[in-house]
């Protein structure tokens, strides 16, 4: 089948997707979230991550597709390895982190040899291996497919975007600073020109919760995020502290565990979980 040749697992350089590529078949996933950000860095995989794992444990079937071919930190942070990755009938079998949910991750890092080995593509090429995301991969019957999609409004996540035939909407990750804000307003300008919904803006690593006394340090002065929002007519679903013990668990592979436990972070991020599930469909 496939030159991404999953059954040696082999990153070998994925067909490109011809201009006649056979449209993606979603008829099995109810609902599709992508998270996005301006740069690089500030959390977007976090989130991605915590949102997957936090429908998974609200009950839903949940798979996740990290399509940042150049920073695939997903991995790391469920703490699964090509090792976790099935093939069955020639189609991947999402890889399940522990403990058990009915969550299902792909990624491109899952496919690579080794950590020290970078995904050298263009663009075509890495379109292509999306693409194969969806035909060779056996997702089942999911609620939602989280799409951690890579930095910036490029190409790549442009490519992506004009994929996928569903898209609920979108989440725009950052941190409250103003540096970080233009490119904030550009991912808004971005959804906009793609008529893509909104679902609203995460703030990360907004402010740090204190590990001796808990208390909130702010770490940015910044208004800028609310103006931005307010200018564009979005909703900050959350602002989420910077915490070194969430720092520990992601670098643990523990981000199903950290989910479960009550914390500022996780208290923080219920209104994502629950403006997400307000934004989907049940069919
Ligand atoms: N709220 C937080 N508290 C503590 N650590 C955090 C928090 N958010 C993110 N991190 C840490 O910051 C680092 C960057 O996060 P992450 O990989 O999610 O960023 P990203 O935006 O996806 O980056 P890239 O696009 O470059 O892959 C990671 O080491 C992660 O563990």
């Amino acid at each position: 089948m496939t030159e991404l040749n999953v059954v040696n697992k082999t990153p070998q350089k994925p067909n490109q997707p011809s201009k006649a590529a056979p449209a993606i078949d979603m008829s099995r996933i109810k609902n599709v979230f992508v998270v996005m950000s301006g740069k690089g860095g500030v959390g977007k995989s976090t989130v991605a991550c915590a949102l997957a794992a936090g429908l998974a444990i609200r009950g839903n079937h949940v798979g996740l597709m990290d399509c940042d071919m150049h920073g695939p930190s997903v991995p790391a942070i469920f703490g699964i390895t090509s090792g976790d990755l099935q093939v069955v009938d020639e189609k991947m079998i999402p890889a399940k982190p522990e403990p058990n949910l009915n969550l299902g991750v792909i990624s491109i890092g899952l496919l690579l040899p080794d950590d020290d080995t970078p995904v050298i593509w263009r663009g075509p090429a890495k379109a292509g291996a999306i693409q194969q995301f969806f035909t060779d991969v056996e997702w089942g019957d999911l609620d939602y497919l989280i799409i951690d999609l890579p930095p910036g409004t490029g190409d790549e996540p442009l490519g992506i975007m004009q994929l996928l035939p569903k898209n609920n909407g979108a989440i725009i990750v950052t941190i409250p600073q103003d540096i970080a804000l233009t490119s904030v307003r550009k991912s808004l300008t971005f959804l906009q020109k793609l008529d893509v919904p909104l679902t609203g803006i995460v703030s990360n690593m907004d402010g740090l919760i204190c590990p001796h006394c808990d208390e909130k340090i702010e770490l940015y002065s910044s208004g800028g995020i609310d103006k931005a929002a307010a200018d564009f007519g979005a909703s900050i679903l959350a602002r989420l502290p910077m915490d070194p013990e969430f720092s520990k668990a992601q670098e643990n592979g523990k981000m199903v565990e950290w989910m479960m436990k009550e914390s500022a972070w996780t208290q923080s991020f219920q209104n994502v979980l629950e403006t997400v599930e307000k934004n989907s469909s049940k069919q």
